[in-house]
């Protein structure tokens, strides 16, 4: 395999290529690549020959002839490579949450629909309207009948083409530390774990692949009541959510190969949280379309209470110094900050009060942006040190 040529060294991460967004035209101009090898900003210069070579090289089951988006995925995955090493040979799904909601009295088998839901995302960083997304969908699920077992969060692999996307092992931490207090949803790093970015089908078939192997095993979730019985033994369908952007994506065979929409649509089934400014109905009812075809398997859901919360707008408060608070869980805030995500680096805390260091008593300080008190200890960066005492 011909490795790519490092051109020039930069001083940062990002390039017209990553920045620009997800169109075809943006990605052909040049397959200017960057990416971070051994923590050097460093670009790349691959010609789409050896961009193809390295796209067979990932070892992916997928396109026979792929377009340049799966190109810039292998190409971010095999920087990745270089990073973190071979992937762990298997990630267990979490299945500690899944439970049924039985009816006093038992179920019956004909009105008994298993359902669990999927939310693929880059969660970067992940924030309430991700988890809202899921108590929107289990609701339109459960008032259509459905019962709903449990639903997942899926974080994207570092390979995929957003740019200032933080590393996935991050991504997973901050959706564990949003998810510690729901009793339903989960996170899978699955995703995250794999050397290249796998696309949503195959990563809803790995839950369904995970959940069947569980069912016939005869493990069946907790009933949420158990006076109500054992759960039935019938493995759920695996549905996935997403919001009206993406919906609206999957109109554009460049991303969304569309013979894996196809079996996606018609196998798995999509529930889609309306945003503002999006016409769903009229992508719906395009003749001719697969969402078209299959609408039936696509449940829109009004939010009620509309709002606009997105990952990018966080990351954007975030690096002006504001405060987020409110808009994600404190947990993530505090983990961004310890862990100086989103250029939070610099923006240091100031000490409040300062502890006994040789013994590592608790040094709190008040964290600017989120106004609430922090334990130093757990802080990437040291707090500025002046003592309240004696300034
Ligand atoms: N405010 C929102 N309303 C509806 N759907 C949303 C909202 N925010 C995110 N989503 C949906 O959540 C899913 C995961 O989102 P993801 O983290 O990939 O993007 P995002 O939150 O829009 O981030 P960014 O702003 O960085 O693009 C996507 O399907 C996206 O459409
Ligand atoms: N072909 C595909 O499977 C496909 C295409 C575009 C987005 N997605 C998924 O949608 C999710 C959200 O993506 P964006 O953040 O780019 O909107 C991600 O998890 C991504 O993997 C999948």
């Amino acid at each position: 395999m011909p490795l790519p040529i490092i051109c020039r060294h930069m001083a940062t991460a990002s390039s017209s290529a990553a920045a620009g967004g997800r169109s075809r035209a943006s990605l052909a101009a040049a397959l200017l690549l960057v990416g971070s090898a051994g923590g050097a900003g460093v670009a790349l210069c691959l010609s789409p020959h050896e961009a193809a070579v390295l796209q067979g090289a990932g070892g992916t089951s997928e396109p026979k002839e792929p377009d340049l988006w799966d190109r810039w995925a292998s190409v971010k995955a095999f920087l990745g490579s270089w990073r973190r090493g071979p992937p762990p040979s298997e990630v267990p799904l979490p299945v500690d949450k899944l439970k049924c909601h039985l009816q006093p009295g038992g179920y019956s088998l004909e009105r008994y629909h298993p359902a669990v839901l999927v939310l693929c995302g880059s969660f970067n960083p992940p924030t309430f309207m991700h988890l809202r997304m899921l108590e929107l969908a289990q609701q339109a699920l459960a008032k259509s009948g459905f019962d709903v077992l449990g639903c997942y969060m899926s974080p994207v692999n570092d390979a995929y083409w957003k740019a200032a996307l933080a590393g996935g092992r991050h991504r997973v931490r901050m959706c564990q530390l949003a998810t510690a207090d729901s009793d339903s949803i989960m996170v899978d790093s699955w995703e995250v774990e794999q050397r290249q970015y796998t696309r949503t089908l195959f990563v809803l078939q790995r839950v369904e692949r995970e959940l069947g192997a569980l069912f016939s095993a005869g493990t069946t979730p907790a009933p949420a009541e158990p006076a109500a019985g054992a759960c039935p033994p019938t493995p759920p369908r695996v549905v996935l959510v997403c919001g009206a952007d993406v919906l609206h994506s999957m109109a554009d065979p460049t991303l969304w190969r569309q013979d894996l929409l196809e079996t996606l649509l018609r196998n798995h089934g999509v529930v889609c949280i309306s945003r503002t400014g999006s016409d769903t109905a009229r992508l719906l009812d395009k003749p001719g379309t697969l969402l078209n075809t299959y609408r039936r398997n696509v449940t829109v859901v009004e939010e009620p209470v509309p709002n606009e919360i997105s990952s990018s707008r966080v990351r954007h408060e975030l690096e002006r110094g504001h405060s987020v608070r409110y808009l994600l869980p404190d947990a993530v805030a505090r983990y961004i900050y310890s862990h100086g995500l989103y250029n939070t680096a610099q923006q240091r805390p100031r000490l409040l009060h300062l502890g006994d260091q040789k013994r590592r008593s608790p040094i709190y300080v008040m964290d600017p942006t989120l106004g609430i008190l922090v334990d130093a200890w757990d802080l990437a960066t040291p707090p500025i040190m002046h003592d309240p005492c004696c300034d």
